[in-house]
């Protein structure tokens, strides 16, 4: 991004397989948008583009990138700022070791990843990769509320053409365990602030000891605190009730959490179970895997990481205990059985998103050891949120599979702005090292606003919302029900501390506005579901006015019953300072793609939310700028998505058919058949016929010479920072589409 000009769209360039998709999307965004007066600037958030952003000291001139995501973060907050996000890698720590490994290797000297940092220099080296790990972008870029649908056209089509959905049956042993005390709703204090304070969160020990966890959080007027932990006791009794009644019972077991975007919380959490799950062979090694730094909040591939430096008759011996331990233990679920990779190889293979609606779609069945899809106990410890899973779960077994031909809609308007709830609460959670009361105290006053008797290994954490983030909410979600005319629900629980200040606030902020005519209803978020599961099999569309964490849970689980998958959702977040960032669709970066694409020169990643998201972010900037083209840009290429899908253009998952870059030409010879035809701006028309009649007179050439190319590997020069020029080559790689868009440079 250039200081000098002020960039009018920025595209993100990102990770995995959107990263790829870019290479060959963007240049047509650039050379359409051209046009219309329009500069797409990049600007990249890549993992490996904010490690390098870290060591500036450590890099020669050219290897030098400036900190993007903090200027990117900056332009959130004017009014000017349009971007578009892709999805990004949320890294744990064994991609942020595998990135840094791999700019190593590639000349960039920036230094190992500390496991154990005891210096000072290695507590700052570990300080500055921790800001790479875990969901540390959309919190940053997020500075408004969220907005998430399935476009008409896209529902439409998803009716027609529906995906296949696995039967339920009432048998099914399927299910949720969370935990009925000890866990963060349990213990939950929260309050609204009545003035601006600052505030310290500190442990007295039981000892007598006072130690300052955070020594101070400034608060505005009338936000919303909460202080809460969960129970490393009650966590590990829940563990070893829920393991032993799934061997009892004999349902395969498997563990669900969102340690990306909990990034403190939920390693710990899930840590907890893979220490319990292999208790026998941590008791007989734990010394050893102490000293040798084993840490398996990162998944049990850290544990076979760290002894693999062991000698070989050791490892044998470490690798039979753990097998042993299987003995007594119920059946893993498997992330993919394929390769042996178990529900505890990673927290990153099984982020509640993404796992849950999976599981959801194929019948409540997961694949275990042996391939085959089984019942499963679905285990997500806090109990918050995971009891609409299980209340889905129950709609499922007595009225079988939700149906994409004929449910309704459940589009989202979630609260996130301003590091909303769990979004801010990383550098507010603690790990209890000594029995205690935690505090958080009024540094001025000395008052103690919430106060929590904790035990040593405890999880306290305080989450903040702002008062502005929660009005805009409410705005967001009665300007949503007035444009739709869709009921709205917000899904908030009154005996849950922290939603009862909500519930105030939103109905002291409804009165703000005109509701005459709106159905607006609160309520928790159990009979939430329920409501909206009751309308959806009947057709039924209903908004899901939901707190950040279901934000995050329901834009994937809607999405993948009703159109097979979030990547075609419109994802608009209406920033709170009055730019916009248009997201493209609801889901992540999809790593399996990457490796679909390098093994068999096939891209499966569907840009369709890129698609949706250019068409709004042209829109907007042609109403703010008074901008008549980028209007009449926008509008052809909506026409152009709603063609792509009608003739079947999108990315087909088998190598050999139409993928990305056959998707992408589809949609460029439609957007210049459609900017060729329309007469609203001639000399769009004009300089965009010659494109669309090149274009269709080659359309069979470009097609085969896309289809080509596949079935055989290729070199895109790395994972986390392909090489730019071979990018270039793999994904554009027919002549004569690339000859043809010259006609518009
Ligand atoms: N907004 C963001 O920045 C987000 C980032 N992430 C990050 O993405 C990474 C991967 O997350 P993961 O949980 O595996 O989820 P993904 O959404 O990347 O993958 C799950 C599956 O969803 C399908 N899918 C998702 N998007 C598309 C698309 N555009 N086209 C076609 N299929 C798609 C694919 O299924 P199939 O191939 O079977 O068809 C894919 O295997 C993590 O690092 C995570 O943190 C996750 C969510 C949002
Ligand atoms: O920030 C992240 O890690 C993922 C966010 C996500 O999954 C979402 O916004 O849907
Ligand atoms: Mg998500």
């Amino acid at each position: 991004m250039t200081a000098e000009k002020t960039p009018q769209i920025v595209y993100t360039l990102t990770d995995e397989a959107p990263r790829l998709a870019t290479a060959s999307l963007l240049p047509v965004v650039q050379a359409f948008g051209r046009h219309a007066g329009i500069d797409v600037v990049t600007s990249d958030i890549s993992v490996a583009g904010r490690i390098l952003g870290q060591f500036p000291e450590l890099l020669t001139e050219e290897q030098r990138v400036t900190d993007n995501l903090a200027a990117l973060g900056k332009l959130t907050l004017k009014p000017e700022a349009n971007i578009i996000k892709l999805p990004n890698i949320s890294a744990s720590v064994a991609q942020l070791k595998a990135a840094i490994k791999e700019l190593q290797d590639k000349g960039y000297k920036i230094p190992d990843f500390p496991e154990k940092p005891e210096t000072d220099e290695q507590k700052d080296i570990r300080a500055r990769y921790n800001k790479c790990i875990g969901s540390a972008v959309n919190p940053v870029l997020r500075e408004g509320n969220s907005d998430r649908r399935a476009p008409k056209a896209v529902k439409e089509y998803a009716r027609k053409n529906p995906h296949r959905m696995d039967e339920w049956s009432q048998a099914s042993r399927s299910h949720v365990s969370h935990m009925h005390d000890g866990d963060f709703y349990h213990g939950e204090k929260s309050l609204t602030l009545d003035r601006a304070r600052s505030v310290k969160m500190e442990l007295i020990t039981k000892s007598g000891k006072t130690i300052v966890l955070k020594p101070k959080v400034d608060l505005l007027d009338r936000e919303v605190i909460d202080s809460m932990f969960m129970s490393k006791k009650a966590l590990l009794a829940f563990y070893e009730r829920e393991i032993e009644d799934a061997r009892k019972t004999g349902v395969m077991f498997s563990l669900h959490v969102k340690a990306t975007m909990m990034k403190v919380s939920h390693p710990i959490v899930f840590g907890h179970c893979v220490k319990i799950f292999y208790k026998d062979a941590f008791e007989k090694h734990g010394k050893l895997f102490e000293e040798l730094g084993v840490n398996v909040n990162n998944g049990m591939v850290d544990l076979y990481t760290k002894i693999a430096s062991l000698p070989a008759s050791k490892q044998e011996e470490i690798k039979r205990d753990l097998h042993a331990c299987h003995e007594h233990r119920p059946e893993l679920a498997m992330v993919d059985s394929a390769k042996g990779i178990t529900n505890f190889h990673s927290p990153n293979d099984i982020i509640v998103d993404a796992s849950m609606p999976a599981m959801i779609r194929a019948g409540g069945k997961m694949y275990g050891a042996d391939g085959r899809l089984k019942d499963v106990k679905a285990v997500m410890p806090e109990s918050t949120f995971a009891r609409i899973y299980q209340e889905i779960i129950n709609f499922c077994k007595w009225h079988g599979a939700f149906d994409p031909k004929t449910m309704g809609t459940v589009p989202n308007v979630g609260l996130m702005a301003q590091q909303a709830e769990e979004y801010g609460s990383h550098d507010k959670t603690f790990e209890i090292t000594e029995d205690g009361i935690a505090n958080i105290t009024d540094l001025e006053t000395g008052e103690v606003l919430l106060s929590q008797n904790v035990e040593q290994g405890d999880i306290w954490r305080m989450c903040q919302c702002k008062d502005a983030a929660i009005r805009d909410w409410v705005k967001l979600a009665v300007n949503r029900a007035r444009n739709s005319g869709m009921p709205v629900v917000f899904w908030l629980d009154s005996y849950r501390p922290h939603e009862a200040q909500l519930i105030r606030k939103v109905k002291m902020y409804l009165h703000e506005h005109d509701t005459t005519g709106l159905d607006i209803q609160i309520m928790s978020q159990v009979r939430a579901m329920r409501y909206t599961l009751e309308r959806v099999i009947r057709g039924l569309d209903t908004i899901s006015a939901t707190g950040n964490i279901l934000r995050d849970y329901l834009t994937d689980l809607f999405p993948i019953m009703e159109l097979g998958t979030s990547a075609k959702m419109l994802s608009i977040v209406p920033l709170m300072a009055g730019g916009g960032m248009y997201e493209t669709g609801a889901g992540g970066s999809a790593p399996k793609h990457v490796q679909q694409l390098v093994e068999e020169n096939h891209l499966r990643w569907d840009s369709l939310g890129e698609f949706l998201a250019l068409a709004v972010s042209l829109e907007e900037l042609g109403i703010k700028n008074k901008n008549a083209k980028a209007k009449v840009l926008a509008k052809a290429l909506d026409a152009a998505t709603g063609k792509l899908l009608d003739n079947g253009k999108g990315p087909s998952p088998k190598t050999g058919e139409i993928d990305n870059r056959g998707s992408h030409f589809y949609l460029t010879l439609y957007w210049a058949q459609e900017l060729a035809a329309q007469t609203e701006d001639a000399e769009l028309a004009a300089k965009f016929k010659p494109l669309a009649e090149k274009l269709t007179a080659n359309e069979a050439k470009i097609a085969d010479e896309l289809k080509a190319v596949q079935g055989q590997p290729t070199d895109i020069g790395g994972y986390f920072l392909p090489d730019a020029a071979k990018l270039d080559k793999v994904m554009r790689p027919s002549a004569t589409f690339n000859a043809a868009l010259q006609l518009i440079a």
